[in-house]
């Protein structure tokens, strides 16, 4: 499955925390049923992506991965040097992703989540406990790039009408999507023997019960958020995604949410950060500690 990883002492840190973000990526984009996103079935509620847009965004990010991995590697300190040569590298990746796909948004919110996480992997990779990578992670979002271009993205306009602060806040808190509901649901479903991807499912919709994604607030206001939470929440309360009576659910919620035109995209990053932070925390980080 990871391919990438199977000759782990020729690579260095730097390359093996960017396989291991590009895997996420896949893994997430791959992730089926999801509610109204991209996956294996089709394209959700996008009309401009589809599943190889998606492959082919995510292996475009290799480079930009690697090169924020060994910025942090070589500043050695969370530090403003350190957060403008992120955002300048993630700029640079902002444009290879655009290039792969034609002028098509599949990954910005994604360059920012795991960009900041492989750079506080990589600053210290013997400290492989999530918590203490989200921390730094968030270390170095609560710092100002100045160089930063002021752009009026659709998060901005939705900050601007609803105060949803989205992507930038989520980081700045140190992930709480990812630390106190996608991954103890992860490995909650897990332990229940629900399987690798039903747990995944119930992660991503652990994610969406109180997530603010800005994605959703864009496309269909506050009703598109109030049933994307809802909705996930009911699934979880029926047993989640393994059940039979939780399947029924998510497979409305997909129809819903694609009806509403309400595709959970911030949920979606979240959980690749979550799928990440994961297999670093849980034995594959021996892949950052043996070098
Ligand atoms: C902070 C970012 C995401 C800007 O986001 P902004 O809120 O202005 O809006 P935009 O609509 O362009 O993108 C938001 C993206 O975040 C995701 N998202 C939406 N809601 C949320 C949420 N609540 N939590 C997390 N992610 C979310 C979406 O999938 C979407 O792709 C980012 O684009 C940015 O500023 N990048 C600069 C490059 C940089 O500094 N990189 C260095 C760090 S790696
Ligand atoms: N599997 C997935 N399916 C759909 N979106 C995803 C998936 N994984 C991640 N995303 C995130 O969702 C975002 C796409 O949402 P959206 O299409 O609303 O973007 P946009 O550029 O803000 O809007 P628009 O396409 O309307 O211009 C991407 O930035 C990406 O980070």
């Amino acid at each position: 499955m990871h391919a990438f990883n199977l000759q782990p002492n020729t690579l260095s840190l730097a390359e093996r925390l960017a396989d291991l973000a590009v895997d996420a990526l896949i893994d997430e984009a791959d992730l089926s049923p999801k509610p109204a996103l991209v996956d294996r079935r089709g394209n959700g509620a996008h009309t401009d992506l589809h599943l190889g847009l998606m492959h082919a965004s995510a292996l475009s990010l290799w480079p930009a991965f690697k090169a924020m991995a060994e910025a942090a590697i070589e500043s050695g300190e969370v530090n403003l040097p350190l957060r403008e040569a992120l955002g300048r590298i993630g700029r640079e990746g902002e444009a290879a992703m655009l290039a792969t796909t034609g002028g098509v948004n599949t990954h910005r919110g994604a360059i920012w989540a795991l960009g900041l996480l492989v750079a506080a992997a990589a600053l210290e990779p013997e400290s492989s406990v999530a918590s203490a990578i989200a921390l730094r992670a968030a270390r170095l979002a609560l710092l100002e790039d100045r160089y930063a271009p002021k752009s009026f993205s659709h998060g901005t306009q939705v900050a601007q009408r609803y105060g949803a602060r989205g992507a930038r806040e989520e980081a700045q808190l140190g992930f709480p999507s990812i630390l106190q509901r996608a991954l103890p649901q992860l490995r909650r479903s897990r332990a229940q023997g629900h399987g690798e991807q039903n747990a995944r499912l119930d992660a991503l919709l652990a994610i969406m019960t109180e997530l603010a994604d800005t994605c959703v607030l864009y496309r269909a206001g506050e009703p598109g958020l109030h049933a994307m939470q809802c909705g996930a929440q009911a699934v979880l309360d029926a047993g989640g995604s393994a059940s039979l009576d939780g399947r029924r659910r998510l497979h409305g919620l997909d129809q819903q949410l694609i009806a509403l035109n309400a595709s959970p995209g911030g949920a979606a990053d979240l959980l690749a950060a979550c799928l990440f932070v994961d297999r670093i925390e849980s034995g594959d980080g021996l892949i950052l500690g043996a070098l």
